[in-house]
């Protein structure tokens, strides 16, 4: 990655991605973008918004009478499809964030991923299925560093150009990946509507290695949108020789929780809440003691694997 480890003089900077589902109350917008202030306020942290809005494409789609599929929770998307997808991500959904943020007392910019070329565009490796469909990955991150260094909130929806300006659709959740990387973010936590990854009995699974990836999303209980946000998470890490070594990403947790709960954020946020947090250590005995984290229901799938 061409901007990592770029010194002291940058910004600490965690980036908070926003599920749809989360856009549907404008006063629990609100509260979450509050808690999220007030953890940065007591942190020194410096938040970065990505938010998506599959909820509204799954309905505009519908009233159009458009196709509505997805493969492991990625939308296939067809060119006629792409108005109405651009108009639910980067209008409906985009204008929502940005009010609630200024209910929240937060100055936000709304950002399009390639705008200043933050982020760099290609067709997906996949497009023959998924059609137009964006890869994401990072590039410049000179004008957030400015807007931030300017008190200013980005905010970034998931509608991307490619290097000729043609519209792509992109998971919100690679946006939030790329961007974390791209701004050698130390945190990236993912809000979405449950208590993070749950296992078969519904209970979360609080403690997660990245090298545990791969299975977990190979099991019945793990499906849809959690697969791609796991496989999204692992494009921070990388395996050297069979172990976990840390991508040039300066990104060393990931949580994945509930954004339904301004409390149980709160406590999320805390390290003491129903949430996931993957770390890239490779043993997860030496962080079970290193952190004292419970992580029965983890070693439970573990010795069912066995
Ligand atoms: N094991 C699991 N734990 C938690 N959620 C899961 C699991 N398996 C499938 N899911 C589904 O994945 C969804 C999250 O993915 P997605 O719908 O893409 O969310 P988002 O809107 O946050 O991107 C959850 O709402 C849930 O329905
Ligand atoms: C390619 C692809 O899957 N794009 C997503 C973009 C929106 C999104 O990711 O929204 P959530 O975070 O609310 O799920 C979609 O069309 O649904």
């Amino acid at each position: 990655m061409k901007y990592c480890n770029h010194g002291a003089d940058y910004p600490d900077v965690t980036v908070f991605k926003l599920s749809g589902k989360l856009l549907q109350s404008e006063s629990l917008l609100s509260e979450i973008l509050l808690v999220i202030k007030s953890w940065c306020q007591s942190t020194g942290q410096q938040a970065v918004l990505v938010h998506g809005g599959g909820l509204y494409c799954d309905h505009w789609c519908n009233v159009f009478q458009l196709p509505n599929n997805k493969r492991n929770g990625m939308r296939v998307t067809d060119p006629q499809q792409l108005p109405v997808i651009a108009g639910a991500l980067a209008g409906y959904a985009h204008t929502k964030v940005l009010s609630a943020c200024k209910q929240a007392m937060i100055d936000p910019v709304g950002m399009t991923p390639t705008t200043a070329d933050t982020l760099s565009c290609q067709l997906h490796p996949d497009h023959t299925v998924l059609g137009r469909v964006g890869n994401v990955s990072a590039n410049d991150p000179t004008l957030t560093f400015q807007l931030l260094a300017q008190g200013f909130w980005p905010v970034f929806h998931s509608l991307a150009t490619d290097q000729n300006g043609e519209c792509l659709n992109v998971n919100a959740d690679d946006i939030a990946v790329a961007l974390a990387d791209c701004l050698s973010a130390s945190k990236l936590v993912l809000l979405s509507d449950t208590n993070g990854l749950l296992d078969a009995k519904g209970q979360t699974i609080r403690a997660i290695t990245v090298d545990q990836i791969k299975s977990l999303t190979e099991q019945q209980w793990v499906s849809k949108g959690m697969i791609a946000k796991l496989l999204a998470i692992t494009e921070l890490f990388s395996t050297e020789g069979g172990k976990v070594a840390q991508r040039s990403s300066n990104v060393s947790e990931v949580i994945i929780a509930s954004g339904l709960s301004p409390h149980l954020l709160k406590d999320a946020l805390q390290g003491s809440g129903q949430a996931t947090t993957i770390k890239m250590m490779a043993n997860v005995h030496q962080w079970q003691q290193a952190e004292q984290v419970e992580i029965k229901s983890l070693m439970n799938i573990k010795e069912a694997q066995t």
